[in-house]
């Protein structure tokens, strides 16, 4: 089991109280597992991404545990997480290829961030260009400055830095969305790609593209109100999803392989609940239909067939 994380709770510290962004997350990882992360805007899936990597100043870790290989990571501890960070979790932020220098030249800030985490330019140069190579890029890509490239080129670089220590987590918040349908394509195999060829154990995608990560993963897991809903093979998923929330995610999907943005999800009406107060019980029970009085106490992430788990009464 490459990655476990136990009830974990990360809360954002603002001045109306604590915002319950990850409210008893459990979920485990296998060695060589892609999973996609899915569920509306304001769900908690860049919270839960981050907080593996890197939790930002406002974030708070209240509770729980995440274990890599056995091993539990300090990700309350910043300076401790340094260590782990990189070599053995790393993250491609959201926005992260628009957060590229524009005044430096891509090979300058590679040297920068390699000498930032001890490691020689020198030692790695050939594998850098190796998989700079193996994403379409010439390596002579290094001299340029951010502004020559193209999105997709830039967020090939992003992935190719992000992984040249072969981490065992990469988490990629969503990294295909500002890109045209064909380089989407094209990034998304990257993945895989690193994934088989070892540069990379396990990875979390970040998406509001459930169709698009269908193509990639081998699970999926779907976020509500900032507790998982439903982890899940990616076909039993798509095909026998077992909570009503993923049931309406998907029904709200439009035609396959065309991208669905939508801030607030058409088909299902009310919004995700305030996570400031959020309210007891079952988080999806105001806007579901099948809730009743049962729905008012939390229903645990329970495993109803192989690998598939639910947060339902009414999925068993
Ligand atoms: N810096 C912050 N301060 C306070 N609350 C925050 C902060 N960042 C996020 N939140 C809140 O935490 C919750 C989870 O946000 P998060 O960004 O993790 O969701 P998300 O599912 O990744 O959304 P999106 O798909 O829009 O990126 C939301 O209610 C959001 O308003």
């Amino acid at each position: 089991m490459a990655l476990q994380v136990s009830d974990l709770r990360v809360h954002y510290r603002t001045v109306r109280g604590d915002v319950r962004a990850l409210d008893g997350v459990t979920f485990a990882l296998a060695d060589g597992e892609i999973t996609g992360l899915a569920g509306e805007s304001g769900s908690g899936k860049t919270t839960l991404g981050k907080s593996l990597v890197r939790l930002d100043g406002r974030m708070r870790h209240v509770g729980g545990r995440v274990e890599l290989d056995g091993r539990e990571l300090p990700i309350g501890d910043s300076a401790r997480m340094d260590r782990f960070r990189f070599h053995e979790v790393s993250v491609i932020p959201q926005y992260a290829m628009s957060a590229l220098n524009p005044t430096r030249r891509i090979g300058t800030m590679v040297r920068e961030l390699l000498r930032s985490r001890g490691i020689g330019h020198r030692a790695v140069r050939p594998e850098l260009e190796r998989r700079l190579r193996l994403v379409g890029l010439a390596p002579e890509v290094l001299d340029r400055y951010p502004i020559e490239l193209s999105g997709g080129m830039k967020q090939r670089v992003v992935m190719v830095l992000s992984t040249l220590l072969d981490p065992a987590l990469l988490v990629a918040d969503e990294v295909t969305s500002a890109l045209d349908v064909s380089t989407q394509r094209a990034v998304a195999e990257a993945l895989v790609e690193f994934r088989d060829r070892g540069y990379v154990r396990s990875m979390i995608v970040v998406t509001h593209d459930l169709s698009l990560v269908y193509q990639i993963a081998d699970s999926i897991m779907v976020m509500y109100g900032g507790r998982l809903a439903e982890k899940a093979p990616a076909d039993a998923l798509v095909t026998a999803p077992r909570h009503p929330y993923t049931r309406r995610l998907l029904a709200a999907l439009p035609e396959p392989g065309v991208r669905h943005e939508d801030k607030r999800l058409a088909g299902i009406p009310g919004g995700p609940p305030e996570l400031l107060d959020p309210p007891a019980g079952c988080r999806f029970r105001a806007r579901c239909p099948l809730a009743d009085d049962r729905c008012a106490e939390q229903p645990p992430f329970t495993e109803v067939a192989p690998a598939h788990f639910v947060a339902c009464w009414k999925a068993g």
